[in-house]
């Protein structure tokens, strides 16, 4: 080795210094772009398995808010409330991606929700070195909700039915004050999707459609959905970059996205609408996805956004 490396840094190490450097670099002008706006993240239930990953996540949520920006946390939880109504011996059925939900299991919902998982959550993103708070929608009012009204189209009869999924819940308003004062105090909110009715019943609402209601209400910049899949793919399974609010319609249309994924695209139709500049379906299952698409050239998944960028 040569007299002058006196760290004892050889051409490798340093070009891999370099690299580390450059990506550090690379992240500025995102964090300029970010400084200060709101990024609402849907943390999903499948994306929640592993601790380790779960670890990771929190500390990219904590990095967030340490270079500026105000990150709002959804979690879901379907897969874990799945497990308890079959330890409870609840059985559970869904459709069109939406939960049927009776009296019994809106009890074990609303624990598992707002409970161990929200919970969970808060003490990762301690443990990051993150201040987090979680609270629900019953927590100031936060996601006044009203019964979902499913309409399933009968093709033999021809006939539009609604069926009754009984305590399903959609957001009819949101109260965004407690969301602002936790925030002043540079506090992480981190929100289970559990609404309530005027009445005072209590609701189960989808968290990617409460996470779009929470980040319009917000004016949030960037809402990202964490799922098990790299993003929207097409018909021969390749990822799709860019989609526009037109195009997604589309595919709905043409059979290209299905199941689990129509209300995904649909809560992001509708917080682009709903002034949302941007919305990024992300593979939860890649280490640090959060942010590789907020603070990388590359980015990471789908963008979703009312017009193309030019
Ligand atoms: N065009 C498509 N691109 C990607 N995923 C699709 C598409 N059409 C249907 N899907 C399905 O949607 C699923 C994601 O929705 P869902 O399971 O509800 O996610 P989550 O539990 O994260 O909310 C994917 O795992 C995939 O099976
Ligand atoms: C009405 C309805 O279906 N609610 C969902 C709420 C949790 C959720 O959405 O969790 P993921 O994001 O992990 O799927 C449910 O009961 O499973």
């Amino acid at each position: 080795m040569s007299s002058d490396h006196h760290h004892g840094h050889n051409p490798a190490d340093e070009a891999r210094d370099l690299e580390r450097a450059n990506v550090l670099s690379e992240a500025l002008p995102y964090m300029q772009q970010y400084d200060k706006r709101t990024i609402v993240v849907k943390y999903g239930g499948h994306a929640m398995g592993d601790e380790a990953l779960g670890l990771e996540f929190a500390r990219d949520i904590v990095l967030l808010k340490q270079s500026g920006i105000d990150p709002i946390v959804v979690h879901g939880g379907g897969p874990q409330i799945g497990a308890m109504l079959n330890r409870l011996g609840i059985k559970s059925e869904f459709s069109g991606g939406l939960r049927i939900t009776d009296k019994a299991t809106v009890e074990v919902v609303e624990m598992v929700l707002a409970g161990s998982i929200n919970k969970n959550l808060v003490s990762l993103l301690n443990r990051a070195g993150g201040q987090a708070v979680g609270l629900c929608g019953k927590d100031g009012n936060l996601i006044v909700a009203r019964k979902v009204e499913q309409k399933i189209h009968d093709p033999e009869s021809n006939i539009e039915k609604i069926l009754d999924l009984g305590f399903v819940g959609e957001p009819a308003k949101i109260n965004p004050e407690i969301l602002k004062t936790i925030i002043a105090s540079d506090i992480i909110p981190v929100i289970a999707p559990v609404g309530v009715a005027p009445n005072g019943d209590t609701y189960n609402i989808n968290a990617d459609t409460a996470a779009g209601a929470i980040a319009g209400a917000m004016g949030a910049t960037r809402l990202l959905l964490l799922t098990d899949v790299r993003g929207v793919l097409d018909k021969q399974g390749n990822l799709i970059e860019e989609l526009t609010v037109d195009e997604a319609k589309a595919l709905i249309k043409d059979g290209t996205i299905s199941g689990g994924m129509i209300p995904k695209i649909e809560t992001c139709i509708d917080a682009v609408e709903g002034g949302v500049e941007a919305v990024v379906i992300i593979d939860g299952r890649v280490r640090h996805s959060v942010l590789l698409e907020l603070f990388t050239e590359h980015g990471a998944g789908t963008l979703i956004t009312k017009k193309a960028s030019a």
